[in-house]
């Protein structure tokens, strides 16, 4: 669904070269949900935006939807939703209206475009509000509004840029619910922008983390998370004295009496640990197990968190 090789964009800022996207190679197949996460300023956008054909790249290769980006933008775009970071409607068609509207601009019949945004109303929860001002509606409503707006024409891929941004939790696990809905309803291929550690994990089947305008890693969480960070064991000992002792003896790094050990898996390493250190009376007041997370696969491969400040231009 999704080809690029060498694809790059640099920006021109005062005689200055941004380099945004720095020769991505990518393929997507058609049916997958996949995240590109990574912190401000990484390329996500600029990746997305030559993608849906709204930037054209300085080099590299892109097909989308079976089709170049560069020597056939209007096929891309026939073919493509693209859910922005602004709001997609205007404010002087009432939703269904709107909706219409947009359908028949994409060339659907009168009835083809009535039938499609009923259908998308009922898709999305949108019912209630089809004869509402789009300036009427929270920010939630508003999301699926955008996103009722890019399936108008029936896109086999929808590129949504940061669809969860701003709004409040309950609003965000909304959008998640009708985002997965509409995937099961048409196995539309989804790729999206987010820098939501938890909603790439929890959401998304392929995650691909992006850096600095490269791809650093590219997987499912689960693989990303076991193959690049691993799983810790940590201990609390009773004595600084037995910290210091249980690393020399089982490795890891102490700090005052609790002791951290990068382990495969620590619910299955975690009896054999207990019981080497109880072998040398090393006393273990407490222990636990614990999971990375997609920051820690990221602090892995550059040494910075994904929360850390925008990374410099
Ligand atoms: N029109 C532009 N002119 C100059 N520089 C730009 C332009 N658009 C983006 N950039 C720069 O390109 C780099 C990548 O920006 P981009 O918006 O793609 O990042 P992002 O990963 O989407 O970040 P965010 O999560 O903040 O949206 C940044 O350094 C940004 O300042």
């Amino acid at each position: 669904m999704i080809h690029t090789r060498g694809l790059t964009r640099v920006f021109k800022v005062k005689k200055q070269s941004v380099e945004a996207v720095r020769g991505l190679d990518l393929d997507v197949e058609a049916g997958q949900l996949v995240a590109f996460l990574g912190p401000n300023g990484a390329g996500k956008s600029t990746t997305l935006r030559m993608l849906t054909t709204l930037l054209p790249p300085t080099s590299g290769q892109a097909m989308v939807a079976g089709r170049d980006v560069a020597r056939d933008p209007a096929g891309v775009r026939a073919r493509i939703g693209y859910v922005g970071q602004q709001n997609g409607a205007g404010e002087n068609f009432r939703v269904r209206d709107e909706l219409v509207t947009q359908g028949r601009c994409y060339g659907l019949t009168v009835r083809q475009a009535n039938a499609r945004a009923d259908e998308l109303l009922d898709l999305l929860d949108l019912k209630p509000l089809a004869k509402r001002l789009p300036g009427t509606l929270s920010g939630g409503q508003r999301r699926r509004l955008d996103i009722a707006l890019g399936l108008i024409h029936r896109p086999d891929l929808l590129f949504l840029d940061e669809p969860s941004t701003g709004l409040d939790p309950k609003s965000r696990a909304d959008i998640w619910r009708h985002i997965l809905r509409l995937r099961e309803a048409y196995g539309t291929t989804l790729v999206l922008t987010t820098h939501y550690l938890e909603e790439a994990d929890s959401m998304a089947e392929r995650v691909v983390i992006i850096d600095n305008g490269r791809i650093i890693a590219d997987g499912t969480a689960e693989q990303l998370k076991n193959d690049l960070a691993g799983d810790h064991i940590s201990i609390t000992t009773t004595t600084e004295q037995d910290a210091a002792r249980a690393v020399a003896l089982a490795g890891g790094t102490a700090e005052g009496t609790t002791v951290r050990v990068k382990v495969p898996n620590a619910a299955a390493a975690l009896p054999d640990h207990l019981r080497t250190l109880d072998g040398s009376g090393i006393k273990v007041a407490t222990a636990e197990t614990i999971r990375p997370t997609l920051d820690d696969v990221f602090l892995t491969l550059t040494g910075r968190s994904l929360t850390d400040d925008d990374i410099p231009a």
